[in-house]
């Protein structure tokens, strides 16, 4: 078996609405999200550190942020399309994947078993290969004051 590991982290600010889409998950809140696609920092982290594995850049080189094709855009595409990437790379899949969502608000937690069955169904992977955590920043820095929301992501690629 080989392996390769990469990582990745976005952020996004808040701004008008009443939802975030968070790992797929339209997720309830009282702010919104600014950003070109749809703002999933949960999948946008998670796309980096699958491209990253095999240093094929990062999103904003196979999705350009100026692209009208990407405006409003359900990032579970972005997804699919790095794990095909991955794929035909020589066989590359996802062995595990481990994501830390960074918000005072909204609570993740009832969210997260969501978004990991979402996320593991698009990766063709076990759901036990998909944690989706969250942490606040304890009112501290600008996840902490709610201006904005932050995602890490760490990913194990596999090939036999
Ligand atoms: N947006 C968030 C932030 C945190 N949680 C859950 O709360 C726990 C405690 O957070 P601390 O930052 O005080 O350590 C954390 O472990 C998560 O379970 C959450 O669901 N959503
Ligand atoms: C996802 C893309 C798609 O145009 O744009 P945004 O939704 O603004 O997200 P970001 O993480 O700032 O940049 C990456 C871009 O590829």
């Amino acid at each position: 078996m080989n392996f390769r590991i990469g990582q990745g982290y976005d952020v996004h600010t808040f701004g008008d609405g009443d939802h975030v889409m968070l790992g797929g998950v339209r997720v309830p809140h009282e702010r919104g999200i600014v950003a070109h696609s749809d703002g999933d920092v949960v999948i946008h982290a998670l796309c980096d550190a699958m491209l990253g594995a095999l240093a094929l850049g990062d999103i904003g080189r196979h999705f350009p942020p100026g692209d009208p094709q990407w405006k409003d855009a359900n990032s579970l595409l972005f997804l699919r399309h790095c794990n095909g990437l991955i794929a035909g790379q020589g066989g590359w899949r996802v062995g595990n994947a481990d994501i830390t969502v960074v918000c005072e608000r909204p609570k993740v937690g009832p969210h997260a078993d969501a978004m990991r069955a979402l996320l593991a169904a698009e990766l063709g992977i076990g759901l036990d290969a998909v944690s989706v955590k969250a942490t606040t920043s304890e009112r501290m820095g600008f996840t902490g004051r709610g201006e904005g929301i932050a995602a890490m992501a760490v990913c194990l690629l596999v090939k036999a």
